[in-house]
């Protein structure tokens, strides 16, 4: 018997930014939603409509994003989940091994289902899907900077392409042309793509509209995938109507702070902003990192901060430009050099958070995974959104943290943040 009989929708989301992504758009179309860290040891305590269990799979080995993946389905399962999502980013971000495709698959295999869907449209921040092109903003994705991010560059954005050589199932197409036509059009669409053995089709999306014509399309379908922007159709599936109630987090405290690890091209532009503003910030070099140096570069960083908080947020940051970063990538290895960032970063957060920081900013889905993993948070409550797909989150230690993927929000993102918590 399920511990939750009243959850509707249970997502598996591959890092930690896309999850608070995701669980904004759910919060803001009516859904209570509480995200995890990580997979739960215990049973779900509260009565919500949605789970978002946030993995840090996006990067990880195929083999071992599939298993926590399906472990993740098999917790939502036991939840009472009647639906499954599995959300990855607005820019498909993966490798050529994966890992949408290989996740997919196996949580489709464990569904027992032969059908889904793949779009990471997300209009509210420029991800249009057309002709199953993704566009960021004005120009295809892999004109968009994406082309050169550290751990998942994407050199094209054609996704029935993408999402083929990722996938032994067939993947089609269900166009714009189909889509402005409704739901009932879409399952037709369905049902032909289904008779020619297509396991995933990618769909169109250019505008909320087209998602909100799509929803009711996936009433039944088992496995969703997608970005998060799919959310915000499915809730009315469910007899849920958009509510501002379920965004009130309790009163703000303490010292405010940034950390960034994100090298996306709206980090760029949002670390040059808060500098140029003239809040202290001060950069990590990966390169003094090595050698076991780490511990003390840490500590240095702590100690500039520490006078310095009463005065306003600060800024720690790894954020570089593409050529840096190809650069410490040749010097340490990709994987490597991302490792060594984020630890680092992760030691910083937690030692601002002994500092007496509860108001933290951390930009970059890697970084933030590494950041919240070292804060010890298991759980976090979603609260009033800053930008689109960015919302200020509360953990239940008392500090309140929001999670801005790389290429999201404006670029006085890291002083007007503190602003909406007031
Ligand atoms: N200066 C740098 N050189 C090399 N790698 C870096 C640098 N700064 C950060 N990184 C690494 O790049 C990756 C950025 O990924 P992520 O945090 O997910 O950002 P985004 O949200 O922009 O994708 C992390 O693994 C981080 O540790
Ligand atoms: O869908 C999105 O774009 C985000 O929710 C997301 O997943 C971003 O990931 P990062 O850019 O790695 O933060």
């Amino acid at each position: 018997m399920p511990n939750n009989a009243c959850l509707k929708l249970g997502c598996i989301a591959d890092d930690f930014t896309g999850a608070t992504d995701l669980a904004n758009n759910l919060v803001r179309s009516g859904m209570r939603v509480v995200q995890t860290i990580g997979v739960p040891t215990g049973p779900l305590a509260t009565d919500v409509d949605a789970v978002v269990v946030a993995l840090k799979s996006r990067t990880i080995a195929a083999a071992e994003a599939i298993a926590q993946s399906l472990d993740a389905l098999k917790w939502l399962q036991a939840q009472g989940a009647q639906q499954i999502y599995f959300k990855y980013c607005s820019t498909f971000d993966s490798t050529p091994e994966g890992n949408i495709g290989p996740v997919t698959e196996a949580l489709m295999d464990a569904l027992g289902t032969d059908f889904t869907i793949a779009t990471p449209a997300f209009p509210d921040n420029g991800r249009t899907v057309f002709k199953g092109y993704l566009f960021a903003g004005n120009v295809l994705l892999n004109e968009s900077g994406m082309q050169n991010h550290p751990l998942t560059p994407m050199q094209d954005a054609n996704l029935v392409r993408v999402m083929q050589a990722q996938t032994k199932r067939k993947v089609g197409l269900i166009d714009y042309k189909t889509v402005v036509l409704g739901a009932a059009a879409i399952r037709e669409r369905i049902a032909a793509l289904r008779a020619e053995g297509v396991g995933v089709a990618v769909v169109d999306a250019t505008s909320n509209d087209d998602l909100h014509l799509l929803g009711p399309a996936l009433k039944d379908m088992p496995l969703v995938t997608a970005g998060s922007g799919v959310a915000i159709g499915l809730p009315a599936n469910f007899g849920l109507e958009p509510s501002l109630q379920a965004s009130q987090l309790p009163a703000a405290g303490g010292w405010q702070a940034v950390v960034s690890g994100s090298c996306s091209l709206a980090t760029n532009a949002q670390v040059a902003h808060f500098k140029a503003s003239g809040r202290p910030a001060m950069a990590i070099n990966p390169a003094a990192l090595m050698h076991g140096q780490s511990d003390a570069v840490v500590q240095q960083v702590l100690a500039w901060a520490a006078p310095l908080l009463q005065d306003g947020p600060v800024l720690v940051y790894s954020t570089a430009e593409p050529e840096a970063v190809k650069a410490v990538q040749t010097q340490l290895g990709v994987a490597e050099a991302g490792a060594l960032v984020e630890h680092a970063l992760a030691a910083v957060a937690r030692g601002l958070a002994d500092l007496g920081v509860k108001q933290l900013v951390v930009a970059g889905g890697e970084t933030s995974g590494a950041c919240v993993q070292a804060l010890g948070v298991a759980q976090l409550q979603i609260g009033p959104q800053i930008d689109p797909g960015v919302p200020w989150c509360h953990a239940p230690s008392g500090v309140h943290i929001t999670l801005k993927s790389g290429n999201f929000g404006t670029e006085d993102f890291f002083s007007k943040a503190f602003g909406v918590l007031r």
